[in-house]
């Protein structure tokens, strides 16, 4: 695996009742190609902010974010964020169109029955077969979820970014989407960077885990994270993982 993306020094501050507030203070680390890396830490420590920045929604007062040899200043679809937001696809369109709709970019390139196949075939790996023609208020919230999973993939990211994708699912449904993001990004061999509180979550799912404090949040450690896949989260390797990397966060 060779390093895709390379934060140094990484500072942000937001201004709060007319006071300047450092938010992020000189963040540093990397992202392997392929790699699935998470980010825990406490509510308000800058988990967010340091995504969106990533994702060039915002603009860093110090720093770098440098992503294969070039540096991050806005938007672009080599970065794709996923929220937890289960209102993120667009209302009016059916699934099968809210994932065609990137893939409609390339219109001249790609016939439009390819087109549908390939947003039929990003919708089979997130188990949404059959469910084409509904609109996003005839399905379920784990259901819209792993539908705007399947759409931000089908824009092919460099990385996809995903802040807190699960967070408002029940414990059911978020076990099952779990299982299925690991079997998609083993699939497609996408790099992921996910936050999430859950420190649970992120040792089933994670090859790393950036554990960050309370703010101005730099990072306490980067813990690897080599269980052998599947995951057991009974097993005594899961539980002492989970510890390890509670007792980072609450330091
Ligand atoms: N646009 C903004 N203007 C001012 N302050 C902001 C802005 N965005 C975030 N903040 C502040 O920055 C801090 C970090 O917020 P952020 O949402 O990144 O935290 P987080 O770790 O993702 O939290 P949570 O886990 O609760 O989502 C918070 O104190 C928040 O109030």
């Amino acid at each position: 695996m060779i390093s895709l993306l390379e934060i140094k020094d990484l500072s942000k501050f937001f201004i709060k009742d007319k006071e300047k507030v450092n938010v992020l203070n000189k963040v540093s680390f990397y992202v392997k190609k392929g790699e699935f890396l998470s980010v825990v830490g406490p509510s308000g420590c800058g988990k967010s902010t340091l995504l969106g920045l990533i994702a060039g929604f915002d603009k860093y007062d110090e720093g770098s974010i440098i992503l294969k040899g070039k540096k991050i200043l806005k938007p672009s679809s080599n970065r794709i964020m996923v929220f937890q937001d289960f209102n993120q696809l667009f209302p009016w369109k059916t699934i099968l169109q809210n994932v065609l709709f990137p893939l409609n970019i390339n219109k001249k390139q790609i016939a439009l029955n390819k087109r549908i196949q390939l947003a039929k075939n990003y919708l089979k790996m997130v188990k949404l077969e059959g469910y084409e023609d509904y609109y996003p208020h005839e399905v379920s919230g784990g259901m819209k979820q792993r539908a705007a999973i399947a759409r931000a993939l089908a824009i092919k990211p460099e990385v996809l970014l995903m802040d807190e994708p699960f967070g408002s699912l029940d414990v059911q449904t978020r076990i099952n989407l779990q299982s299925i993001l690991i079997e998609l990004w083993k699939e497609i061999e996408s790099t992921i960077i996910f936050v999430t509180h859950d420190i649970e979550e992120a040792v089933i799912l994670s090859d790393r885990i950036i554990a960050m404090g309370r703010s101005p949040s730099s990072i306490r450690d980067i813990i690897v994270n080599n269980l052998d896949r599947p995951r057991d989260r009974l097993s005594t390797e899961f539980i002492e993982k989970a510890k390890e990397i509670y007792d980072k966060v609450r330091e």
